[in-house]
């Protein structure tokens, strides 16, 4: 009897509480368009490796928020439908302590370069729909180059088990190595890795202390070498005079023709260097689908001839060795997803012939073969998918024998690959610098081992008062 008590009071007084959810929000306000982010977690296990989860994802309609500089008003409702969203997925007692962040990047660190009142516009428009909300808001703001790259290094490593092998006791005498993160937005693109060699320009160079372990870790974001913008300057290399106003682009499918105005082309502060007088108001790009014509074109915005370090990715950055594995996310995914080469096991060369037959398909035949996909994105996948060769292989240093250590990622675990997860991480302290104290031994451990205990205890009960009449047992003191 004494043995059942024993047993039941175990498994009911140690029963597990039942989870108690905590949700946080957060807006990738990027340069092409704007996601809204729902994070999920059990309250108790907060500072737990792993234990955040995406439960939802929101596309907001439209570009991103920079594009309402002419009318800043309206970016703020353009995220309604999102965060409408938001208050029926997130339980409505807990809507109010539901911290929510946006964090703004190229598309408005491009605008502030042009104009930092409309920047400000657009983010105080942002904000005060956010703050209509019954969550918790936390600001709205341009995060920098250097978080972006350091959050998406966070959120790939965390989601994928990288800080600590396993939360259980012995997972954490073990260690694993970190991936690298390479995220390509469309105007600006990071590249973030740990690295052993040091790190010999200050702004590059990251310390980090997560669960008890030192990383040193080198970052970097090109502004204006994301995907639309290294398309904006590829085009803007080949701008006509005012007799002429027809561009033979290699980076698009032959019959494939879009009008542009010169105007909008020259609005980036990425073509500032670029511009000349005599363009013509309008052009015409007609596609000639080229692979090794668009490859020449696009490496001419990799200058690779002035280094003040020992050595350079290009444009005088400072990179050290490519050192470890890789995880390439956003457009890096989108494009080799769509071109079918995310298989790691495919080689460089394959990767690049791949491109070229892409590149060498006729764009009617393209656009049957794929009605449904947007044709912004369709007509683009030549020069995407040779502009990240070649920012790759001729600008990072990435070649046929590394190229297997280069992972394409869209969601790990459910949760999309980006920095948005690893923001709201560092934000609400979740990342502790120290290992977080656990119990040695985990719930169900615990469970078996008071019933084993129990069983031998009755056990010895059971053969000391069989064996009564030989009171021998007693005296050997097997009690
Ligand atoms: O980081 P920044 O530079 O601010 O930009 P972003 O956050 O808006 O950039 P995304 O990663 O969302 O997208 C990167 C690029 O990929 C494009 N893109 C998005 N979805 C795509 C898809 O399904 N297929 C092809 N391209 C896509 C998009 O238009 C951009 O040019
Ligand atoms: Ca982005």
């Amino acid at each position: 009897m004494g043995a059942v008590a024993l047993i039941t009071t175990a498994v009911v007084q140690n029963k597990p509480l039942p989870k108690n959810m905590k949700y946080g929000i957060v807006l990738d306000a990027g340069s092409s368009h704007t996601s809204v982010y729902i994070y999920e977690w059990p309250a108790e296990k907060e500072n737990d490796t792993g234990v955040v989860q995406q439960i939802d994802a929101c596309k907001v309609d439209g570009n991103g928020i920079s594009s309402y500089a002419h009318d800043p008003p309206v970016a703020g409702l353009s995220l309604q439908k999102c965060m409408d969203k938001a208050r029926e997925v997130i339980p409505e007692q807990q809507q109010r302590e539901t911290p929510v962040y946006l964090g703004a990047t190229a598309g408005m660190r491009l605008l502030r370069l042009n104009n930092a009142t409309l920047a400000d516009e657009v983010l105080s428009s942002v904000g005060s729909t956010l703050r209509s909300y019954p969550f918790e808001f936390q600001g709205a703001r341009i995060i920098t180059g250097q978080e972006e790259g350091a959050y998406g290094w966070i959120t790939i490593n965390y989601l994928l088990g990288n800080f600590l092998e396993n939360s259980g006791w012995l997972g954490r005498l073990k260690q694993s190595a970190t991936f690298g993160a390479l995220d390509l937005g469309g105007a600006s693109t990071q590249i973030t890795f740990v690295s052993k060699k040091e790190i010999e320009s200050q702004e590059n160079s990251l310390h980090f202390r997560l669960y008890g372990k030192s990383y040193d870790v080198y970052t970097h974001s090109y502004l204006c070498y994301g995907k639309d913008q290294a398309l904006r300057r590829q085009i803007a290399y080949t701008i006509p005079d005012a007799n002429n106003s027809t561009i033979l682009d290699p980076c698009f499918n032959s019959g494939y023709r879009r009008n542009t105005s010169t105007k909008d082309l020259y609005s980036s502060p990425c073509i500032a260097q670029q511009r000349i007088s005599t363009a013509p108001s309008n052009i015409e790009i007609k596609g000639t689908g080229n692979y090794q014509l668009c490859k020449q074109k696009v490496e001419m915005i990799f200058n690779k001839t002035q280094c003040t370090y020992s050595q350079c990715s290009f444009n005088g950055i400072f990179q050290p060795n490519l050192e470890g594995e890789f995880g390439a996310f956003s457009a890096y995914y989108f494009v080799m997803d769509f071109l079918k080469l995310t298989n790691e096991k495919i080689s460089l060369e394959r990767v690049k012939e791949a491109v070229k037959t892409h590149c060498s398909r006729p764009w009617e035949e393209v656009l049957k073969e794929f009605p449904k996909i947007k044709e912004k994105y369709l007509s683009e996948y030549c020069f995407s998918g040779t502009y990240i060769l070649s920012l790759l292989e001729n600008g990072f240093g990435f070649n046929s024998e590394n190229w297997k250590d280069i992972s394409f990622l869209g969601k790990i675990k459910g949760s999309d690959a980006g920095w948005t997860l690893g923001y709201m991480l560092n934000l609400t302290n979740m990342i502790p610098a120290e290992l977080p104290y656990s119990p040695p031994l985990s719930h169900g451990s615990y469970i078996g081992l008071m019933v084993f205990f129990s069983i031998l205890l009755v056990f010895i009960i059971l053969t000391c008062w069989l064996s009564l009449r030989k009171p021998k047992c007693l005296q050997k003191g097997i009690i």
